[in-house]
This record gives C-alpha cells, structure tokens and sequence, in this order.
C-alpha cells in the first residue's frame, strides 16, 4: 500500500488537499446543526420571539446548503482523483506486464496477472475514493461529535466514552480475523479465472472429448472453495455492523436514562439531551463508517499487493555489458554455441545444441513432439536466458541486447498465436505503422490474398476476438502475413505450415525465397516437405541434436529422418523426390 500512497496518489497531493478542504467544511458544517437545534429548542423559543427564531433557523438552513454543496464538490473531487490515479496504476501495471519476460509470467501465472489488472486495481480505485470520503468525514465527526458532546453535557458524554473502546476492540479483533481470509480468498479467485479461461478457451475439445461432465465437477469443485472462503470472509465481517447497532441503541437507551434523571433534577436541558442523541448517532455512524474502512482496509492491502509485487518484479533476463569484441564473428547471422538448458534446473530441455546460420540460409528443425523444438526458439528470442553456452545474432551475445532491439529483429510465427479483434490490417499491422504497399506484399506472400480479396472489406475487414470468423488455414495465414510485414531479418516458423496444405506451403515458401531473400529463416516442421529444402536441417530428440545437415545428408546419416521422410513421403523417398 505504501507504493500506492506515496507514489501514486503522491501528484493527486493537492488536488486531494483541496477536496479534504470541502469535505472537512462540509463536515464541520453537518455537526454545528445539532448545537443550533439544541440553542433553538433550549435559549431561543423561550423568549417567545419571532425574528431570533427566523435568524437561528436561517443560520440552520445556510449550515446545511453548505455542508451538502462542500460535501457535493468534495465527492466528485475524490471520484476524478480515484479514477485518475486508477488509470495511472492501470497503465503502469499494463506497461510492466507486456514486457514480462516468460519466466516472470510463469512465476505470477497468467490467470493472476489479469487479476490485478482487473479486480485488484478496482478494489484500489474503491479504497481511493473511500478514503477520501469516509476517510475524512468520520474521524471529523468523530473527534468533533466528541468534543461537542463534552461542552454539552460531560456526564452524558461518559456514557458515549464507556462504549468507544468496546466497538473499536470489536472492529481490530474482527479486521485482524479477515485480514488473511481475503487474501486467500484473491488467491482462489486466481485459480478460479485460470480454470474459466482454460474452460471458455477449451470448450471445443472439451466438448468433442464428451469431457463436459469432468470439466464441470471442475469448476463446481473451485467454485465452491472461492464461495465458502467469500462466505467465510464476508461472515466474519458481517459481525461488524449487528455488534456496532447494539453499542448504538444500548448507548441511546443509556442517554435517554441518564438524560431523563438529569432533566428532572435541572442539571439538563431537552434540548441539550435531543441534541445529543443526535450526536451520539452521529459518532456511532462515523464508527460505523470506519469500521467499513477497517473492513476495506485488509482487502485493499492485499490487492495493493499483489500490484506493487507485479510492478516491482525483476526481470531475471538484466542486458549484460557489451565489451566490444574485434573477434566477433559478424559473418554468422544467428550462432548457438554449446547451448544447454532447462527450465526447472533439473532436468536438461536442450542439451549441447551448436549451430551457425549466415544471412539468408534456412534452417529447418524437426523432431518429434516435446524435443525442444519450441524451446530453442524460445531461448534465441530471449524469452527466458541460457544456462550454459552462448547465442549471438551477427557475432553479438543476444544478452548484452535491449530486448526491444532484439525483438525488432524477428517476425514470428509461434504455434497458436492471437488474432486480435481487429480488422486484417490491423491485426498484421499490429501498431508498427507499416506501409500499405508492406502490408499487401506480405499478404500475398503469405498466400492469403484469394480470401482477403474475396472479403466485403478486403483487408478492412474486421475480425472477431482469435480470428473466430476466418478458418484455421486463414488464420496461419494472417500470422505469417503479420510475421512478415516488417521485412524482419530473422523470420521464426514455429509449426507455422501446419494449417496450410502441402501445395499451399510450397507455394509460400516459393513466394518467401523470391521476395525476402536476405532473411534468414528458421522453420520448425512437422513434415519433412516443409524443411526438406533448407540450407541446414536440426533433428533434434529430447533435447539432444541428433542430426544436422542437409536433407540427402540426413536420409544416408541420420535413422530417426530417415524414419520420418520414410513414413510421411514413402520408402522412395530421398534427394531425386518430386516436391508436392
Ligand atoms: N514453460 C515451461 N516450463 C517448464 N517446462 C516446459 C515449458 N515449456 C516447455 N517445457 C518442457 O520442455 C520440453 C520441450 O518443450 P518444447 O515446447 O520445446 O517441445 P517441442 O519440440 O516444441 O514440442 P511440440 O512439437 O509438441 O511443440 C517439454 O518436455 C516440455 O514439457
């Protein structure tokens, strides 16, 4: 929380100032009507005079136009000053969030992620607002109700001091009891986001898997957790307000008989007495209305949290210096040098891999599901950091990069990617502000001009949330088209042809060679006529390569191709094979 007060709300300072200005008038204003009433009923209507009664009553009506004026302006100054530090918050945490490096997503976990960018920083907008609220009002009529009754009637206000320190024991026992039942209660609100989004993303498969039924006992089964911890943490809260109406009316019974003997014996007056039952309200309610705070307090600690621990989270992958190294070897575009890694620490994902790629040549990397194939890409586009070995891009080590430099090096195609909702432009365009002309030859190229052109709006037409208008071969395409746009120098396949038919892929990779000759390219394939025409090929298995050279080379060296060329393309299958 202490992020969030003196770093967030440090520039709204004056602004909040002012705001406490009004309320704090507002307030004060609110609390001298009780005390007129009482000098009406007590002082003035005895002197059975019409002008003292008009001129008190005014003074009343003006006490209260402007308490509600100030308290007006006061709470739209708190709302703007809320929702403006809200968005401030907002905007950092999404700026923090989109350059998390894998490693720290998969620490926070996606489904916790969207939870602080939603429900927690509303949870901080409410506490924002409150505070500056009920946050002034009640200490104000508090303090000042306090005060007030003291002048009036010290005997009277004992009984008021008698039961504060009962309802402020009640309010830290109950708020320490909630405190870590609504941290909790966030955390499984993370793993309830995390099961609906796998559901909602899922629910094809699921489906087609009849595992409806399974995936239902599912979310009954988080469901009821975030339910009976919700019921938990709300019914240890709920004692609050029952426990503070009975402090209030066994207090009010108290005034009235306490009042009732001081008026027959003449030591008080009924107008001092309605006066202070109206002040004994008004202190009992600005409990209340810290109590609510208090109640608040643990929830927004909490999200406050959870915030500062995204927004301050180190991204593990620091730029290492640059010493200038005359050795470098600039003439290798991309070079993996003895690289070895593993993303638990335990058990090695690649293991030795080596190889050199000059500007232009084309790698393709084959091997069977889980081999690494993802991983090696994932490591060479620094998504997370190598544990032994080296990768550099035109003879520099990709750590010693600033990770927007490195990015802006690659188009990429991973397996899955996000079509935006958005139209076809925009979503190859995707904010780079690239030219027409680069957007339609990457349409072309990426063979998916007959469908775009076949479109009402050509490539204005808009799209649906992950492109849920257009089939699977269209979506691959748009990818591929928004991975080429900006003429990248390295251009990352990742399964990238899986979606396209056989004539398709040769015809993109025929279209790719022709118009981005000088990119070097690298293609993970499931089928050997993907990659089969590649400078270099990668057979990788668990993590090891196992292969690597041309296709004829691999045929007559390496068994495990062999088998697959053999069982995708038939035994005949070798270097005089007619392409598909
Ligand atoms: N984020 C991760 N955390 C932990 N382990 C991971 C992670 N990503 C992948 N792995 C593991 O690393 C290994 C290699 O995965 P990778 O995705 O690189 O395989 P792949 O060859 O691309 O497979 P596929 O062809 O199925 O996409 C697998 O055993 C996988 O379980």
């Amino acid at each position: 929380m202490k992020k969030i007060i003196t770093e967030y709300l440090k520039p709204f300072y004056g602004r909040m100032a002012i705001g406490v200005f009004f309320k704090f008038t507002g307030s004060i204003m609110d609390l001298i009507i009780p005390s007129i009433l009482a000098l009406i009923i007590d002082q003035v209507i005895p002197l059975n005079q019409k002008a003292p009664i008009f001129y008190w009553g005014g003074v009343m009506v003006i006490c209260a136009i402007v308490g509600m004026v100030f308290n007006i302006i006061a709470n739209r100054m708190a709302a703007r000053v809320a929702s403006d530090a809200t968005e401030i918050i907002r905007h950092d945490l999404f700026a923090r969030v989109i350059y998390f490096s894998n490693h720290q997503m998969d620490t926070l976990t996606k489904p916790s992620v969207i939870s602080r960018l939603t429900a927690d920083t509303y949870i901080i907008h409410q506490m924002i607002i409150r505070i500056q609220r009920l946050g002034v009002r009640a200490p104000i009529m508090l303090v000042g109700g306090i005060i007030i009754t003291m002048t009036l009637d010290p005997g009277l206000a004992m009984v008021l001091i008698g039961i504060m320190p009962v309802m402020m024991l009640i309010i830290i026992l109950v708020s320490r009891k909630s405190m870590p039942l609504f941290a909790g209660l966030q955390q499984a609100l993370d793993g309830f986001v995390r099961v609906v989004r796998e559901d909602i993303n899922g629910i094809r498969v699921i489906k087609a898997l009849s595992k409806t039924d399974y995936e239902k006992n599912r979310f009954d089964t988080i469901n009821t957790d975030v339910v009976n911890r919700e019921k938990k943490a709300r019914m240890t809260v709920a004692v609050i307000s029952p426990a503070m109406n009975i402090c209030l009316n066994l207090g009010l019974v108290s005034v009235v008989v306490v009042g009732a003997y001081g008026v027959n014996n003449g030591t008080s007056e009924v107008g001092i007495i309605l006066a202070f039952m109206t002040y004994f309200t008004i202190i009992l309610h600005a409990v209340l209305a810290l109590s609510k705070l208090f109640e608040m307090w643990p929830k927004a600690t909490a999200s406050a949290d959870r915030i500062t621990q995204a927004l301050d989270s180190v991204d593990a992958l620091a730029v290492l210096e640059w010493p200038e190294d005359p050795e470098a070897d600039a003439a290798n575009l991309v070079k993996f040098d003895n690289v070895t890694f593993s993303y638990n620490k335990e058990e090695p994902n690649l293991t030795n891999i080596s190889f050199t790629l000059k500007k232009g040549e084309t790698l393709g990397i084959i091997g069977e599901t889980g081999a690494g194939k993802t991983t090696l890409l994932n490591l060479l586009m620094r998504l997370y950091d190598v544990d032994e070995g080296k990768i550099s891009i035109a003879g520099r080590d990709i750590r010693s990069m600033d990770p927007r430099e490195l990015h802006q090096k690659f188009g990429v195609v991973f397996q899955n990617d996000m079509i935006f909702e958005a139209t076809i432009e925009e979503n190859i365009d995707l904010g780079r502000n690239l030219s027409k002309e680069a957007i339609k030859k990457a349409i072309v190229c990426a063979g998916a001009k007959a469908f775009v052109d076949e479109k009402a709006d050509k490539s204005g037409e808009q799209l649906t949330i992950k492109g849920a208008n257009l089939s699977g071969g269209q979506k691959q395409r748009i990818l591929i088209a928004r991975a080429l746009a900006a003429s990248p120098e390295i251009l990352v396949l990742d399964d990238a042809s899986s979606a396209l038919d056989y004539q398709t892929d040769a015809v993109f990779r025929k279209a790719i060679k022709e118009n981005f000759g000088d990119t070097t390219i690298i293609i993970v394939a499931q089928r050997i006529s993907s990659i089969r025409h590649a400078d270099h090929i990668l057979v990788l298995e668990d993590g090891v390569a196992i292969g690597y050279g041309k296709h004829k080379h691999l045929m007559k060296s390496c068994e495990i191709y062999r088998e697959i060329s053999h069982s995708q393309m038939g035994v005949s299958s070798d270097a005089t094979i007619t392409e598909i």
